[in-house]
């Protein structure tokens, strides 16, 4: 496996995010949100360098790839527990590739839900393979066209506990 992102680029670049996410919540009321599997440990280290405290956390879990190609169809597989309402939602991703998962998401949320402002939170962000315009407010890295693992991303559901961020080569590679 190919390193990509070491432990300490990812530890710095986060706490840079912090800072900027910080500035944006101000003294306001905000949800964090999770969205499951993938953002799951960027999350957890995302949000302990906020020093808000009017923060709340809740997940929601979304499906689509199926090993390195998104199916297409992003299934919302679990909502937030409760309706936000009239407070800011920060969306938290470990990824924006095709942007159809975010479209997605970022619809729910508008339909579903309705909180003052919503705001998102990727850890990277791969412009290459758009298909939808999407862009996020936050964005810890710009990466080529790989598929990355590691910190959460999966290839069918391993890898998700490296410490690391890592270009996985050859799917064949397990
Ligand atoms: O921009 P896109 O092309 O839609 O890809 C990004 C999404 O795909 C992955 O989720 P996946 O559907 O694999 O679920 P997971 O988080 O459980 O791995 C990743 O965690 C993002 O949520
Ligand atoms: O490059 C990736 N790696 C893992 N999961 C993903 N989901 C979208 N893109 C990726
Ligand atoms: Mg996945």
């Amino acid at each position: 496996m190919e390193v990509y992102l070491t432990e300490q680029d990812i530890r710095h670049r986060i706490e840079e995010l912090g800072r900027e996410i910080d500035a944006w919540i101000s003294d306001d009321e905000v949800l964090c949100v999770a969205n499951l599997k993938g953002s799951f440990m960027f999350f957890a280290d995302l949000i302990r360098r906020l020093k808000s405290s009017h923060l709340r956390v809740d997940f929601i879990a979304t499906e689509s790839y199926v090993g390195t190609q998104s199916s297409g169809q992003v299934r919302i597989i679990k909502d937030l527990q409760q309706v936000c309402r009239g407070q800011k939602l920060l969306v938290v991703e470990d990824i924006v590739d095709t942007g159809l998962t975010l479209s997605k998401v970022l619809e729910h949320f508008s339909t579903m839900h309705c909180p003052s402002e919503i705001k998102v939170a990727t850890l990277l962000d791969k412009p290459s393979r758009r298909k939808v315009n999407m862009q996020a407010d936050f964005v810890g890295f710009t990466i080529d066209d790989a598929f990355v693992v590691g910190y959460g991303l999966d290839y069918n559901e391993y890898y998700r506990n490296l410490p690391y961020i890592g270009i996985l080569r050859n799917t064949e590679e397990r």
